[in-house]
């Protein structure tokens, strides 16, 4: 078994019977929601609430019920996976561009997991580029805003075209190098009016999963 297998089968042992659970995006989630639809085949009952429309149309493939998110105002356990993590498990998400749901979803979520496979382990965060959603209107406005504190910074193309999110966003990928306060530095970002939101998630992981050095699963809390 992989390691994104193994940790994310881990924290879908922590789902119990009758309980809305949050579905995050990427390749380590996948392996989550693939054991989430095994539980649900074999009559677990559980409602899934996914973080993107990638999630979505796999959890659907997996025959996994799902909830809107409007009819909801709490969830049991969301798990999600991660771009990079410390040791205090702040986290960096949004590399597959679906920070914003993902971010919405975290916040109503009474047990939040983050997987991450050992390579996703840095002593500072910001190696991995700060994907920021921002608003299309005057995005090189807020690109310039972005500049000044400190970072730079690479609109996300896809097929030579801003990519664009589910929210029908763009993302901002900034190069921050180290992230040394991390909510210092979410402060700042929440404070220009261009940023939608962005995947800086510090405080909000109940634990996180990983591999430690030994091979063996190690769950942060
Ligand atoms: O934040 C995310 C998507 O927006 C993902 O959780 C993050 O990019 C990790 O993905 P993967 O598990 O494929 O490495």
């Amino acid at each position: 078994m992989n390691e994104k297998q193994l940790i994310a089968e881990k924290a879908v042992d922590f789902i119990k019977d009758g309980m809305i659970v949050g579905l995050g995006t990427g390749s380590t989630a996948y392996w989550a929601i693939t054991k989430i639809g095994e539980l649900v085949r074999n009559g677990m009952n559980i409602k899934g609430v996914p973080t993107s429309i990638n999630t979505e149309k796999l959890a659907q493939n997996l025959n996994i019920p799902l909830v809107n998110i409007s009819e909801i105002k709490k969830i049991d356990i969301t798990i999600d996976g991660a771009d990079e993590f410390d040791e205090n498990k702040n986290v960096i998400k949004g590399g597959g561009g679906a920070l914003l749901r993902e971010k919405i979803i975290a916040s109503i979520t009474n047990y939040y997991i983050i997987i991450a496979d050992s390579s996703k382990k840095v002593e500072v965060l910001g190696n991995f580029p700060l994907p920021i959603e921002v608003t299309p209107f005057a995005h090189e406005i807020t690109i310039y805003q972005l500049k000044q504190l400190g970072c730079s910074t690479n609109l996300r193309l896809e097929n030579d075209k801003p990519f664009i999110t589910d929210n029908k966003n763009f993302i901002v990928d900034c190069k921050f190098n180290r992230i040394n306060k991390p909510e210092e530095l979410a402060n700042k970002l929440n404070s220009i009016p261009g940023v939608v939101e962005h995947g800086l998630f510090s405080n909000m992981a109940d634990i996180l999963v990983t591999v430690n050095n030994c091979g063996e699963i190690s769950i942060i809390e």
